[in-house]
C-alpha cells in the first residue's frame, strides 16, 4: 500500500489546481480521476457548450445579416464540423491540463475509480480490472455531479441523450425534445433551434428560471419563443415509445394528456451528486438526503481530515465556486485561516443569447429577505450600444438598499450580459453606492455605459 500525504478524488475544477498546489508545497500528492482530467467543466460542461453556443450564434447572425445590410448565400450548418471544432478545443484543454499535472513534481495522477475502505484508505479500480490501495491522512473529495435520469415509462426503449452524449452526436436532430428548462435545457435548446432542429422544451413548473425575477424570465421566454423554441410549461413527460418515424412522447399538461413526436430526447432535468461509488459508510462521512456532502467553513466534512470541494458539497454548482473552494482550502491548510466564500455577491452567467449575467440578490430574493430595497430596470431598446449593434433584446435590472444606497444585486439580460454584470460585481465588492455609478464617467458607447442611465432613474 502506498502512503501519500494527500489524496484527491476527482480531477474537477477544485481538485486539479489543488493537486498541483499541494505537490508544489512539498506534499506527496495523488490525484485519482475515473474519466477525464478537467472534470465536467472542460469535458462536458462549460467549454464544449460555450464553444457550440458560439457556432450557433454565428448561424443566427448569418440568418439575420440582411437586417445589417449584408446578404449572403443560404446558411448551411455542418454539424460534424461544429462538433469537430468543439472536440478539438476540449481535447486541447484536457491534454494541456493533463500535461501540467504529469510534469508536476511530487504529484501522481492515476486513472481509475476511487472508493473508501476506511477514513484514511482508498481503493482504486484501475481500467485493466486490477485494484490498488492507497492511504493518506488528508483526503479531498471533488467528485462533482452527473445527469439525473428521471423514471419515465419506456425510457429504456429510447437512446436518450445527456449533456455528455449530445456533445459527440455528429448529426442534427430533426425534432429535439428536451426534459427540463434549467440552464442546460435553455442553453442547448436555443443552440439546437439555431442549428436547425425543431426544439420542444418540457418544463413541469409554471415558468422557466424559477429562481430568477419574473420579468427577466418572461423576457427570455419571449426571446426564445420568437426564435421558434417551443416551450411547454406546466408539462410533465409521462412516457415515451417508438413510433413509425422516430418516437412519440405522451405528456400531461394541466390534467390533459397530449402527444409530441420526436427524433431525439435530451434529459436536462437536473444533476445529482456522485457519492454512491465512494463507499462513504466506511468513513463515517455524513451525506444529506440527496447525497451531497455538507462541509464546514474550512471545507471539512464531519470527519477530520476528509474535505469536500465543488459541486459535491451542495449549493451553487458553478466552476468559479469550485475554484473558490480550492482557494479557501489552501488558506485553511497553509495559512490556518477559516475563510468563507462570499456567496452574498455570487456571480453567474447563463450563456443563452442574450446572456443572463447575475450577481447578488434579485428582486424576489430581496423580497423574501424582507429588505427595504428599490428596484430599477432599463429595456435594452434604450441602450445605445444595443441599438447600434442591432440586438436590443432583453433588459438590465438592479436592486439597491433603500437605506444605505449600496447595490444588492443585478440581472443583466443582454449581449455580453455576463461582462456588464461583472462591472456591477466590482462595484459591489468595492462598496460603491448607486449614485457613484450613476454619476461616473463610463466610456461611450459601451454596454456598461448604460449603467449610468439604469441607476440615474433612482434620482427621480
Ligand atoms: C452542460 C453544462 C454546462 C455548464 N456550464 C457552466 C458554465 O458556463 N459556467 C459555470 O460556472 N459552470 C457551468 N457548469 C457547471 C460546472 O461544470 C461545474 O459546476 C463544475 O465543473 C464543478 O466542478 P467540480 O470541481 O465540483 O467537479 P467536476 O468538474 O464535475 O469534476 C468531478 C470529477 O470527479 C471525477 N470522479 C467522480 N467520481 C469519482 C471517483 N469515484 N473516482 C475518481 N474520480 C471520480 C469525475 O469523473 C470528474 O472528472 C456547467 C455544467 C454542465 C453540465
Ligand atoms: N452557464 C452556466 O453557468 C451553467 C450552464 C449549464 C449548467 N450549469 C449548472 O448545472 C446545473 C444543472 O443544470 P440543469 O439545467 O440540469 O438543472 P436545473 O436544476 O437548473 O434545471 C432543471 C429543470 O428541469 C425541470 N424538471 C425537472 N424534472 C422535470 C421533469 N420530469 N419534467 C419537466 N421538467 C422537469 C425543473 O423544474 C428545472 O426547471 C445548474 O444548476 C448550474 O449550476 C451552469
Amino acid at each position: 500500500m502506498i502512503q501519500y500525504d494527500a489524496i484527491i478524488i476527482g480531477s474537477g475544477q477544485a481538485g486539479t489546481p489543488l493537486s498541483k498546489y499541494l505537490a508544489k508545497k512539498g506534499l506527496k500528492t495523488l490525484l485519482i480521476e475515473k474519466r477525464w482530467v478537467g472534470g465536467t467543466c472542460v469535458n462536458d460542461g462549460c467549454t464544449p457548450t460555450k464553444t457550440m453556443v458560439a457556432s450557433a450564434k454565428t448561424a443566427w447572425l448569418i440568418n439575420r445579416s440582411e437586417e445589417m445590410g449584408i446578404t449572403t448565400a443560404r446558411t448551411n450548418v455542418h454539424m460534424e464540423a461544429v462538433i469537430a471544432r468543439q472536440q478539438e478545443i476540449v481535447h486541447k484543454m484536457r491534454s494541456g491540463s493533463e500535461k501540467g499535472l504529469k510534469q508536476t513534481e511530487n504529484l501522481d495522477l492515476i486513472y481509475g475509480e476511487a472508493s473508501f475502505q476506511g477514513p484514511k484508505t482508498v481503493q482504486i479500480d484501475l481500467p485493466d480490472g486490477t485494484q490498488q490501495t492507497v492511504r493518506a491522512e488528508t483526503i479531498i473529495i471533488n467528485t462533482g455531479l452527473e445527469p439525473h435520469i428521471p423514471s419515465i415509462s419506456g425510457l429504456d426503449q429510447v437512446a436518450y441523450l445527456t449533456n455528455t452524449s449530445l456533445l459527440t452526436l455528429p448529426t442534427l436532430p430533426k425534432q429535439l425534445l428536451i426534459v427540463g428548462s434549467g440552464y442546460i435545457g435553455l442553453e442547448f435548446g436555443q443552440m439546437y433551434q439555431r442549428f436547425g432542429s425543431q426544439v420542444t422544451l418540457l418544463e413541469r413548473g409554471p415558468r422557466i428560471l424559477k429562481k430568477e425575477d419574473e420579468d427577466i424570465a418572461e423576457s427570455l421566454y419571449s426571446i426564445l419563443k420568437e426564435e421558434g423554441v417551443n416551450i411547454r410549461l406546466n408539462t410533465s413527460l409521462l412516457s415515451v415509445e417508438k413510433s413509425e418515424n422516430g418516437y412519440m412522447a405522451t405528456v400531461e399538461s394541466e390534467g390533459q394528456q397530449s402527444q409530441i413526436p420526436f427524433t431525439h430526447l435530451l434529459l436536462a432535468s437536473g444533476r445529482v451528486p456522485i457519492t454512491k461509488p465512494l463507499n462513504l459508510k466506511t468513513t463515517g462521512v455524513h451525506m444529506d438526503s440527496k447525497g451531497y456532502i455538507p462541509v464546514d467553513n474550512s471545507m471539512q466534512t464531519n470527519v477530520p481530515g476528509i474535505y469536500a470541494l465543488g459541486d459535491i458539497k451542495g449549493g451553487p454548482a458553478f466552476t468559479h465556486v469550485a475554484y473558490d473552494d480550492y482557494r479557501i482550502l489552501t488558506q485553511v491548510l497553509f495559512a490556518d485561516q477559516q475563510l468563507q466564500g462570499n456567496h452574498d455577491i455570487l456571480p453567474y452567467c447563463m450563456f443563452t443569447d442574450p446572456q443572463l449575467g447575475r450577481v447578488g440578490l434579485n428582486e424576489q430574493q430581496a423580497k423574501e429577505k424582507g429588505l427595504n430595497y428599490k428596484a430599477v430596470s432599463l429595456a435594452n431598446t434604450s441602450v445605445a450600444r444595443a441599438i447600434e449593434t442591432g440586438d436590443t433584446r432583453g433588459m438590465m435590472k438592479a436592486i439597491v438598499d433603500a437605506d444605505t444606497d449600496l447595490i444588492l444585486g443585478a440581472s443583466m439580460l443582454g449581449t455580453e450580459g455576463g461582462e456588464v454584470m461583472s462591472v456591477v460585481q466590482m462595484a459591489m465588492m468595492g462598496g460603491l453606492r448607486w449614485q457613484q455609478i450613476a454619476q461616473s464617467m463610463l466610456a461611450h458607447p459601451t454596454f456598461s455605459e448604460s449603467l449610468n442611465n439604469l441607476f440615474s432613474q433612482l434620482e427621480d
